[in-house]
């Protein structure tokens, strides 16, 4: 029986009583297994990282998942968040130097919602903290009240890039897109691409300029039953592509 070249994702760490636990959430699990066709891996959030070496030794892609939690704004510069804020400093100690050293490394990378703010801060962007407070753009979070399947159903149209990655595997100009998100990208990173744009000017989804590897981030949600929806499988299935192209290439090192 073949394997399956394996995908890493960086955990997510909760406490319950007086425990930390590490966790990802499963719909991005099933979208690997089942649109990219690849082994997920999840790489616990440690104090001290598991180095992205010893990862990339046995993974050949890497996907930087959506999360409740925000990034710690001291990563770009902004002034601490209020007292209360939802914050995950292990995931942001473990996942921003890994980003980065994917890309360094060549390794194929897709990030989604936090994962595309994660991307963006580690290559030196910046981020509005309330997206909804700032003049002219949407709200861009879900109705919490709302259930689940109206939360990561369809609420936006996004306007892709011609002739761009997420144009080349869509081959759409335009589609609707979930919204699961009160921060959004405000600089963008130097050697960052736009791939698309909501109507209100944010930008929701980039790639990495002359990337060694496949390197796209999306800010809405393409793991929400990802079989279901033409755009989410076809990046899914692009990410899990580059994932066997780069597996091969190990092999015959
Ligand atoms: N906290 C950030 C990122 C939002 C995000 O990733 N939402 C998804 C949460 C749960 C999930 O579907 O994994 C922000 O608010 O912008």
């Amino acid at each position: 029986m073949t394997s399956k070249p394996v995908v890493a994702i960086v955990c997510d760490t909760s406490k319950s009583g007086p425990h930390i636990y590490h966790s990802v959430g499963d719909k991005y699990i099933q979208a690997l297994r089942r649109c990219a066709d690849v082994t997920p891996v999840l790489i616990p959030s440690l104090d001290v990282p598991v180095p992205a070496e010893e990862i990339f030794s046995f993974a050949d892609g890497l996907l930087a998942t959506g999360g409740y939690s925000n990034i710690q704004r001291h990563y770009y510069g902004d002034a601490p968040a209020p007292e209360g804020e939802n914050e995950d400093p292990h995931r942001d100690k473990n996942t921003l130097p890994l980003i980065r050293q994917a890309i360094a490394m060549g390794i194929p990378m897709l990030g989604i919602c936090r994962g595309l703010q994660e991307l963006n801060v580690t290559m030196g962007g910046t981020l509005y903290p309330r997206l909804h407070e700032i003049d002219g753009r949407f709200d861009h979070r879900e109705d919490k009240d709302a259930p689940v399947d109206v939360q990561y159903g369809p609420a936006h149209s996004v306007s892709v890039r011609e002739g761009g990655l997420l144009h080349t595997i869509t081959g759409a100009d335009e589609f609707m897109v979930n919204t699961v998100h009160g921060q959004g990208i405000r600089d963008l990173a130097p050697g960052l691409v736009v791939e698309a744009l909501a109507d209100d000017d944010t930008i929701e989804a980039v790639s990495i300029e002359n990337a060694k590897a496949f390197a796209l981030a999306v800010q809405w949600h393409p793991e929400w039953k990802a079989w279901e929806n033409d755009q989410s499988t076809r990046i899914f299935r692009a990410f899990g592509d580059a994932v066997r192209a780069h597996s091969k290439s190990r092999v015959g090192k």
